[in-house]
């Protein structure tokens, strides 16, 4: 259980994240979503020890987080693998500090080179990569440390709508086969309903959890299921009222929002075109 009990930060006296208290799940897979700037990363990174809370805190099973853990692994948007290693020694490398023999770095890399089917590719550079394939790198040499938590801070945002189609459903295959506990940062909010048991909405200046929307129904999810497509309004609903809050301050009281378009940001979208 990950609990973030009264949690404060600010930048140069600035405060970014206030008051934010809520329990995950272990085993869960949690979306975190809201208007550009509300903290979100900051909050991931804060979960992953990278950064640390001006009061308040993080606790996972009872154990305050002071700084990095193998059991805590982040995935960015970004997956910046090293160009100089192939596909397979970029996700050992992190397995050499803490696994000695050989035999069992390559029994772990050849397992989550099959979870995310990549096994084929194992002698690529990265240069010979499509981006969603260097981003199921990412995630493998992330898999590949058998972390409790996986943090993902927008880990699809880079991609076009097909790839991300398809690391929606081998995440979620992978998800359901390891059953880690995961936190996903993203501005889409097909994504988030389509992969979370529970899409928690945050609001800004300073940000805070203004909402948190338990997902439930079963996997694999049709986005174009009447069921799912009301989660997504009621996530839409309340993210909009945050967007017309910041496009107020930035663009004038009198501004307003038009529906089904977020202004100011094209990121927010329910889903691909919205
Ligand atoms: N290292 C830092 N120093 C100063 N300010 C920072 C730092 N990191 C983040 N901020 C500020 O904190 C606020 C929250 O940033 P953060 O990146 O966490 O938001 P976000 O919700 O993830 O944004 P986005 O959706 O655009 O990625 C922003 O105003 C940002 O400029």
């Amino acid at each position: 259980m990950i609990e973030i009990k009264n949690l404060e930060k600010s930048f140069d006296g600035i405060p970014v994240l206030e008051n934010i208290n809520c329990s995950i799940e272990e085993g869960s897979f949690t979306s975190l979503i809201g208007p550009s700037g509300c903290g979100k990363s900051t909050l991931i990174n804060i979960i992953a020890g990278l950064d640390k809370a001006n009061g308040g805190g993080v606790w996972i099973d009872d154990e305050k987080v002071k700084g990095t853990h193998t059991d805590r692994v982040m995935v960015f948007q970004n997956a910046a693998l090293f160009p100089w290693l192939t596909v397979y020694e970029n996700i050992a490398f992190g397995l050499k500090n803490i696994v000695d023999k050989s035999d069992e770095i390559r029994h772990k890399v050849e397992d989550v080179l099959r979870k995310v089917h990549l096994s084929r590719f194992k002698e690529y550079y990265p240069y010979q990569l499509s981006g969603g394939m260097k981003q199921r790198v990412s995630i493998a040499r992330s898999l590949v440390m058998n972390p409790r938590i996986l943090l993902m801070d927008e880990p699809f945002s880079a991609l076009d709508e097909q790839t991300r189609m398809l690391l929606h459903s081998e995440l979620q295959q992978i998800w359901m086969e390891t059953r880690q506990t995961i936190i996903f940062v993203t501005h889409n909010i097909r994504e988030a309903v389509k992969l979370s048991n529970r899409v928690i909405v945050m609001g800004i200046r300073p940000g805070t959890i203004v909402d948190d929307v338990p997902i439930q129904a079963g996997f694999p999810r049709n986005v174009e299921d009447p069921h799912i497509f009301d989660y997504e309004k009621n996530v839409f609903k309340r993210l909009k009222v945050e967007i017309e809050k910041v496009a107020k301050e930035e663009m004038g009281s009198d501004y307003r929002f038009k529906e089904g378009n977020i202004p100011g940001n094209s990121a927010y979208t329910m889903g691909s075109g919205i």
